[in-house]
């Protein structure tokens, strides 16, 4: 993602061209167009983008309006965008940069529509860039940030395709029209699951930047005093900034290794479906739409710690600081709003809570949940033990999605509609599918850190570093793990004390922790963060580089300061 972000220059941007489109004709297409395009894609041949969001939908795909119908006499689809809202809106590329683009659109053949289903469309010459016959296309304005990237929006007047353009891997259209099923109708959405995979690893790196940055200057930053007349401390002598800025480190590690397992899964799920074992699909879709939520939440909100964690400088874009959360911030809302991928995951979590109560033996990441036993077991537990930390997450959740799944069928049995009872239950299921994700990530990391192949001395501290993360979750979650008694106030004191020792043990090392995410200058892009540490010369250096000090007398002193001032001095 790191690499697919370089951009071209201002107002042209392919990250999309790798991490959406790319990929699309890699999973959508057949043997025969794989041949026609991917290698065009491959090489930059061509430039694409992945139009599936309109204007008036993102999240609900089969609402969307734009429309594909298969006309047989030409053997061609006739793609229209027939109401405002039908206009593709947002998609990476799409108005000045891409001169194709995978067009998500409604299937209509014979009359019947068959669904969202995935087109290639040309949209612009590749003699002079201009928009194809029948498409309207420009840049939908300014964002919150990644203004490097167009995002775009693309109108189609009855733009004729050959029916070999339908991207027929899963469902295919033959030439008299009749409509091929796929195996499932979710593999029209198969990029999107790997996309949100690849957001785990984005917030990781994006966190691992934060955190490096954040780190580094607070070594070099020194301000107050400790104790009357000593110099100035490195703000990392605070406890307060230790306890700021090391779970967020501790959280990098966590979804760095979460990203492995969601590479790995992703693998070898997809790998069984090309065989035709589509069992899988289901966890695929639930594991990565809840780490997507759930990492990139996290990591927006840890990037804007780190920032606070800098003082003014962390407020200046000389750190780097404002455009890693503006980017971040994109990762909640992209491939997924945050809140509906959650959901995605509660759903998953209720229908396996079901299969198990009806004495089904769950496997995989939900297999906790049959095996945790409803009545605590409260006691002294050794909150410095990491199977005891995981153990606690485990319950948590599994007390959590069976409270949601409880309720919901409670309100069923008060004669509620389905879709009803799960609406008033939607908060709380949010919450049991985010404690699901959460108690993954800690049992991930912590397997991870006992297996990883690496010196026992760096074991010692990644295990310091997953104890201060599950700590730090509990102790901010407290009365999750209270409220059935699985775990006592003193258990939560214990971890309290315990996080502290962590955040003291932590300390040496957390240099080399954020050195060892090996993350250049010229990715950092920040004056904090520099390698060196040689922050306030490279402060100034950037700083008079500001366009504003071109001239020593702005041209807004003539134009407005210099009148306004006259006008008031000529009142004395
Ligand atoms: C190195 C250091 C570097 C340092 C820096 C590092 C980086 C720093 C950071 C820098 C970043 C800067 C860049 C900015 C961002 C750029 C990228 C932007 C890319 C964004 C691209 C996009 O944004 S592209 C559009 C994405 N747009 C969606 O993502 C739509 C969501 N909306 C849906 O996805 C469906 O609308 C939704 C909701 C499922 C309902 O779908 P629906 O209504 O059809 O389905 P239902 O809910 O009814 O569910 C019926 C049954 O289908 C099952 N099911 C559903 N989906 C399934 C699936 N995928 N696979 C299998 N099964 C699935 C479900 O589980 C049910 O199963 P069951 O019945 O068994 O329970
Ligand atoms: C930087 C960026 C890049 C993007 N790139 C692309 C791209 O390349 N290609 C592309 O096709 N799209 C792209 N998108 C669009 C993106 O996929 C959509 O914005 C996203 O899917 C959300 O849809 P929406 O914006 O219509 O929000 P909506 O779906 O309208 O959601 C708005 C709010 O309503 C809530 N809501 C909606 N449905 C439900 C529900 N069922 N239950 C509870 N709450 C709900 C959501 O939680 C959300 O808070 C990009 C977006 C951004 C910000």
């Amino acid at each position: 993602m790191a690499a697919a972000l370089q951009t071209l220059g201002g107002g042209i941007g392919i990250t999309l061209h790798w991490i959406a489109f790319t990929p699309t004709i890699e999973q959508q297409a057949t043997e025969e167009q794989k041949k026609k395009w991917l290698k065009l894609a491959q090489d930059v041949a061509i430039v694409g983008a992945y139009a599936q969001t309109e204007m008036g939908h993102g999240t609900f795909v089969r609402g969307l309006e734009t429309t594909a119908t298969y006309d047989p006499s030409t053997q061609e689809f006739v793609i229209n965008s027939p109401t405002l809202t039908s206009t593709k809106w947002w998609p990476g590329g799409l108005g000045k940069t891409a001169n194709h683009a995978t067009v998500m659109a409604q299937l209509y053949t014979r009359g019947k529509c068959y669904g969202p289903h995935n087109f290639m469309v040309q949209i612009r010459s590749l003699e002079n860039h201009q928009p194809c016959p029948g498409v309207t296309l420009g840049d939908i304005g300014p964002k919150m940030e990644s203004n490097g990237n167009d995002n775009g929006f693309a109108r189609f007047d009855h733009v004729r395709i050959p029916r070999e353009n339908m991207l027929m891997k899963f469902a295919r259209v033959e030439a008299d029209g009749t409509y091929v099923q796929p195996p499932s109708s979710k593999l029209a959405y198969s990029n999107m699951v790997y996309l949100r995979g690849t957001f785990v690893m984005s917030a990781a790196q994006a966190l691992a930047s934060a955190t490096t940055i954040a780190v580094r200057y607070s070594c070099v930053r020194r301000q107050s005093e400790m104790k009357p007349g000593e110099p100035e401390p490195q703000i990392l002598e605070y406890q307060t900034q230790q306890y700021k800025l090391f779970p967020q480190l501790a959280a990098a590690y966590a979804f760095w290794f979460a990203s492995w397992f969601m590479t790995q899964q992703h693998g070898s799920i997809t790998g069984s479906m090309e065989k035709g074992d589509m069992s899988g699909l289901a966890e695929l879709h639930a594991l990565s739409a809840g780490l997507k939520s759930y990492t990139t939440a996290v990591t927006a909100r840890g990037i804007d710690v780190c920032r606070m964690a800098c003082g003014g400088h962390g407020y200046s874009h000389a750190s780097g600081l404002p455009a890693l959360f503006g980017g971040a911030a994109a990762l909640c809302t992209a491939e997924g709003e945050n809140t509906v991928m959650m959901l995605q995951t509660a759903r998953y979590l209720v229908k396996c809570f079901a299969q198990s109560q009806a004495g089904k033996r769950l496997t995989g990441t939900v297999a906790y949940l049959s095996a945790v036993q409803p009545s605590p077991v409260a006691g002294n537990r050794n909150m410095s033990d990491l199977g005891t930390l995981v153990a606690a997450f485990q319950h948590r959740a599994a007390r959590m999605v069976r409270h949601a799944a409880m309720q919901m069928q409670g309100e069923m049995q008060k004669g509620k509609a389905r879709e009803d009872a799960w609406n008033s239950c939607s908060v709380l299921l949010i919450k049991a599918a985010e404690a699901h994700v959460h108690s993954f990530v800690v049992r991930n990391f912590a397997e991870t850190v006992q297996t990883v192949e690496v010196d026992e001395s760096v074991r010692a501290v990644l295990t310091s570093l997953c104890q201060l993360y599950s700590l730090y979750g509990i102790t901010e979650h407290a009365g999750d793990f209270l409220k059935d008694g699985y775990l006592t106030g003193r258990d939560i004191d214990a971890a309290s004390s315990h996080l502290s020792a962590m955040l003291a043990r932590v300390r040496p090392d957390a240099v080399a922790l954020v050195d060892a995410f090996d993350l250049h200058d010229k990715i950092l892009r920040s004056v904090l963060g520099r390698y060196d540490g040689r922050v306030y010369e490279h402060l100034y250096e950037w700083a008079k580089k500001s366009p504003l000090n071109k001239s020593e007398v702005h041209e807004s002193y003539y134009k407005y300061l210099q009148p306004f001032l006259k006008s008031n001095r000529a009142k004395l």
